[in-house]
């Protein structure tokens, strides 16, 4: 993976991709290490460029990318899709490494910079990035929803600002899947986003040879340079909009902001 970003702070470690959270003993946790060390059982064998045909594309629901070229370079496009499930050709594949269906696994933009702001530090980019661009993973420790609750609970206590995001989808037997990314003090430069409650970006779960997906972040909007890069931590969650007793001041600014920040629960 293409990544070459660096942490401004010294107590934060560098991490390009996601890695396991510390040991617990819980049959959450011996799952989640099960899914960690487990290979995707979806592949392809196509040669070279995979086609529509494609067994990971298949399994995607179809394709997942627009290929266009832009400055001579060849750019993708994430394709809006109702089901948002997303697998992306990997290690076990026999197609090329420069098939058009792998865009997460190959690191983040380019254009990033971690400035600071009024939230602390925010993500910013120094060029124009088109809609359906991605942005970068948020990477961080794998941990259960015990561990998450214990993690935030101390940070709420210690008056620590909260980096844990919490993604569920339902699998394709209608099954709940929790995907907890904690990247506090091992994450990647995705830890920088801040909220909005009017983001330029969406988060998606993108799968790359692991039945655990990557948290993958894709401008949803067309950014210009400078702008801030920012996503929604609580979408579809109904209790966002509940009482704010107790809950941060959101200081997005934009003229659809609640006034505070998202809900937690794991
Ligand atoms: C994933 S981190 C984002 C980066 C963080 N600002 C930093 O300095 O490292 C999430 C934390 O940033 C702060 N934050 C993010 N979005 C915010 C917002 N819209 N309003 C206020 N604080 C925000 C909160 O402290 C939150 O727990």
């Amino acid at each position: 993976m293409n990544d070459n970003y660096t942490h401004v702070d010294t107590d934060v470690f560098y991490i390009t991709e996601n890695i396991i959270g510390p040991f617990e003993d819980s049959d959450e946790y011996e799952q989640l290490l099960n899914n960690f060390n487990s290979l995707l059982k979806e592949s392809c064998n196509c040669n070279g460029i995979c086609s529509l045909s494609c067994q990971c594309l298949q399994s995607s629901g179809g394709q997942n990318y627009l290929t266009y070229c832009s400055d001579g370079q060849k750019k993708f496009k994430l394709i809006p899709k109702t089901n948002s499930c997303i697998i992306e050709c990997n290690d076990n594949c026999s197609c090329s490494v420069v098939c058009s269906n792998r865009v997460v696994q190959t690191g983040p933009a380019v254009s990033l910079e971690i400035r600071s702001c009024d939230k602390g530090y925010g993500l910013f980019t120094t060029t124009f990035i088109p809609s359906g661009t991605f942005i970068c993973e948020y990477a961080g420790e794998l941990i259960t929803t015990k561990q998450a609750t214990v993690r935030h609970q101390n940070n709420k206590t210690l008056g620590k600002s909260n980096y844990i995001f919490c993604l569920r989808e339902l699998s394709s037997e209608r099954q709940p899947i929790v995907t907890i990314v904690d990247p506090a003090v091992f994450g990647n430069v995705g830890r920088y986003i801040n909220h909005s409650c009017e983001p330029n970006c969406i988060v998606t779960p993108v799968r790359c040879g692991s039945p655990i997906p990557k948290l993958a972040i894709f401008s949803s909007n067309d950014i210009e340079a400078n702008e801030e890069i920012t996503f929604n931590y609580g979408i579809n969650d109904e209790v966002n909009k509940q009482n704010s007793i107790d809950r941060t001041k959101c200081l997005c600014k934009s003229k659809n902001c609640i006034g505070f920040m998202p809900f937690h629960s794991y």
